[in-house]
């Protein structure tokens, strides 16, 4: 079968996870003067994603993305070489400015998610951080320009890789979205 290029920490086969990982360092892909920013404690819902605003290594057609409190989130060094891609989005991606890499994205604004930070794992330089274990928003790979019609091969390939897929977040973090706003709504007791 010729696979899909999903994501290289994704088709090599995932590094075992490590139970005891404690965070560690993420550093952009500069050669000289890299931006480096700590993570101080586990990240969660590692998954990979499919949409356009995520960043992605070259060739690869989904991102790997993880949250972090953002409390926990310190810019260790080149800090200067950091701006926000867009501003008006809910995550505000900071990314260096040579390379492109995008080093952690806070949600500021009033949002189930605020307080975390959007981070890809595969930018830390320690190993042992938890696999993704699902693939969000799946069909939106058709906006980067990925061949309609192979869908369903794309689909069949992260199920294989153990990534179900769905086309927005998975069952459990939509239900705490929505849990979230029923109860700023009244429909749900807070
Ligand atoms: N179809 C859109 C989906 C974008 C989207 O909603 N991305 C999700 C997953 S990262 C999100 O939560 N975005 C919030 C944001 O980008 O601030 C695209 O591919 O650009
Ligand atoms: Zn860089
Ligand atoms: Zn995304």
């Amino acid at each position: 079968m010729t696979s899909i290029a999903i994501h290289p920490a994704v088709d090599s086969g995932f590094r075992a996870t490590d139970a005891a990982f404690a965070g560690g360092t993420l550093v952009c892909n500069c050669a000289s003067n890299p931006v480096k920013v700590r993570i101080k404690g586990d990240i969660a819902h590692n998954h990979v994603c499919g949409c356009t605003k995520c960043w992605k290594p070259k060739g690869a057609v989904f991102s790997v993305v993880a949250v972090a409190p953002t409390e926990s989130i310190e810019v260790l060094e080149n800090g200067d070489k950091l701006a926000v891609v867009d501003s008006a989005a809910l995550i505000q991606r900071h990314a260096c400015r040579e390379c492109g890499v995008h080093m952690y994205g806070p949600v500021e604004r009033e949002h189930p998610f605020q307080g975390l930070s959007f981070v890809h794992p595969e930018r830390f330089q320690e190993g042992g951080w938890a696999k993704p274990t699902f693939a969000a928003f799946v069909s939106s790979i058709i906006e980067s320009g990925f061949d309609p019609s192979k869908m369903d091969a794309v689909r069949a390939q992260l199920k294989a890789s153990g990534l179900e897929p769905y086309d927005c977040l998975s069952p459990g973090l939509m239900d705490y979205i929505a849990t979230w706003t029923a109860k700023k709504s009244g429909a749900l007791a807070a």
